[in-house]
């Protein structure tokens, strides 16, 4: 069976399936072996008039066919959701939780020892194919690879050995995007504010985060190197970033990330 050829199923059709599914579609993996299983009708209705696949109400439908299910709910609806699922499954279907926190370990009781279990946390740039996502897995290289066939259809892919640092990975990549949303936020509220119209400050801070973005994966030059060449001594930006540190920034930003990686344990009980 070939990748293109995998029948990928989806528990739960909210925000990070839907970016997944989008990087299925646009890597042109037929919307026939696509199917959802989503509680609510209006989100069933949105999913398979968006994206031309199968929205199912029920769990039990979608994942029987699988040979690639994702578990895409919430970590505190985890549990409900996959208990009893794993006797519909085929015994060779890999199958992989995007939630954060809940274990290899809680999974297999839930859903049977001998579930081949990927883990993986994704991010929503997903959405438009500049996705990072991050797996860890004790399965066979099998499971891994079909999880990557997905993943890359949506962005870039990594390991990393120890399911322990999920943790991390989760609080960088996983729920970074909203760390640089929110500046972003910020920064067009202030240029609104300084007399640009809503349309050119939106304008200005997502084509310049998106520039930096590009300077970031593209240049040899470390984070810190791009950040002296854009400050001219005496300069505005020298002026902007004194009241970042002045502010404390970088220790806000520290904290955040250890909140969320801290977030992450706690979800894991
Ligand atoms: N949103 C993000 O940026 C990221 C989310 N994740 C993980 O992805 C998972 C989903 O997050 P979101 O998509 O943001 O949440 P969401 O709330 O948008 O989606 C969850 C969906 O699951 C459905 N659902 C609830 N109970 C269900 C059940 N018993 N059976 C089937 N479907 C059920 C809900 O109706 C909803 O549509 C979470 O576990 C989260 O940790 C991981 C990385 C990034
Ligand atoms: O906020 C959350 O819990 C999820 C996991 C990473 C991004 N969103």
């Amino acid at each position: 069976m070939t990748m293109q050829d995998l029948n990928i199923a989806f528990i739960g059709g909210g925000n990070m399936a839907e970016a997944l599914i989008a990087g299925l579609r646009r890597a042109g993996h037929a919307a026939e072996r696509i199917i959802v299983a989503e509680p609510q009708a209006a989100r069933r209705d949105f999913l398979s008039n968006s994206y031309q696949i199968k929205a199912v109400a029920e769990n039990s439908v979608a994942a029987s066919a699988a040979d690639l299910l994702v578990l895409a709910m919430k970590p505190q609806q985890m549990k409900a959701a996959v208990t009893g699922l794993g006797l519909h499954l085929k015994g060779d279907t890999s199958v992989i939780s995007i939630a954060a926190g809940v274990t290899t370990a809680s999974m297999r009781a839930w859903l049977g020892a001998a579930a081949n279990i990927v883990r993986v946390m994704p991010n929503t740039p997903a959405l438009v194919g500049a996705g990072m996502s991050v797996l860890f897995s004790d399965a066979d290289e099998l499971h891994k690879q079909r999880t990557e066939y997905l993943l890359d259809a949506c962005g870039e892919s990594l390991r990393v050995e120890k399911e322990s640092q999920l943790h991390a990975v989760t609080a960088l990549s996983g729920s970074g995007p909203a760390y640089f949303f929110l500046l972003t936020e910020v920064m067009q509220a202030t240029g609104e504010k300084l007399g640009l119209s809503p349309e050119l400050a939106a304008k200005l801070a997502a084509q310049t985060a998106l520039g930096a973005g590009k300077m970031l994966t593209e240049s040899d030059r470390s984070a810190a190197e791009l950040r002296h060449q854009v400050t001219s001594p005496g300069g505005t930006t020298q002026a902007a970033l004194d009241v970042m540190y002045e502010m404390g920034l970088p220790d806000a930003v520290r904290k955040a990330v250890l909140a969320a990686s801290k977030r992450s344990e706690e979800l894991a009980g």
